[in-house]
């Protein structure tokens, strides 16, 4: 079935139980910190597994030891759906094994 864009009450439900991430500009966003640039690079590879896995894609910005998440999703014009919800999860799940902070 095709996703349809959550309204802002699902989003602000969802945003209960994914500590650290925010909507904004129409997309869930989060920034991980680490001790240094090749735990963020191992991470954003972890991270880019997951999205081959779900067959969704977030944005990421990699800048030293930082890794800036945001997903929407592209089918629906940039909306927020829950397989945005399902990826900001399993990304969050990954971060502590990380070292994320
Ligand atoms: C065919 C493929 O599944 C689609 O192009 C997927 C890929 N990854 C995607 N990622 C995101 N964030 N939004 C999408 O609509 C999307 N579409």
């Amino acid at each position: 079935m095709a996703p349809r864009p959550l309204s802002e009450s699902e989003i602000a439900e969802a945003l209960e139980s994914l500590p650290g991430w925010t909507f904004e500009d129409d997309r869930l966003i989060r920034g991980y910190g680490f001790a240094a640039h090749l735990p963020a690079v191992a991470f954003l590879v972890h991270v880019a597994t997951v999205q081959e896995e779900l067959a969704h894609h977030a944005d990421l910005a990699l800048t030293y030891n930082r890794l800036g998440v945001a997903v929407h999703t592209h089918s629906v014009g940039g909306k927020v759906t829950e397989l945005d919800v399902t990826l900001a999860r399993r990304v969050e799940a990954l971060a502590p094994a990380h070292g994320a902070r």
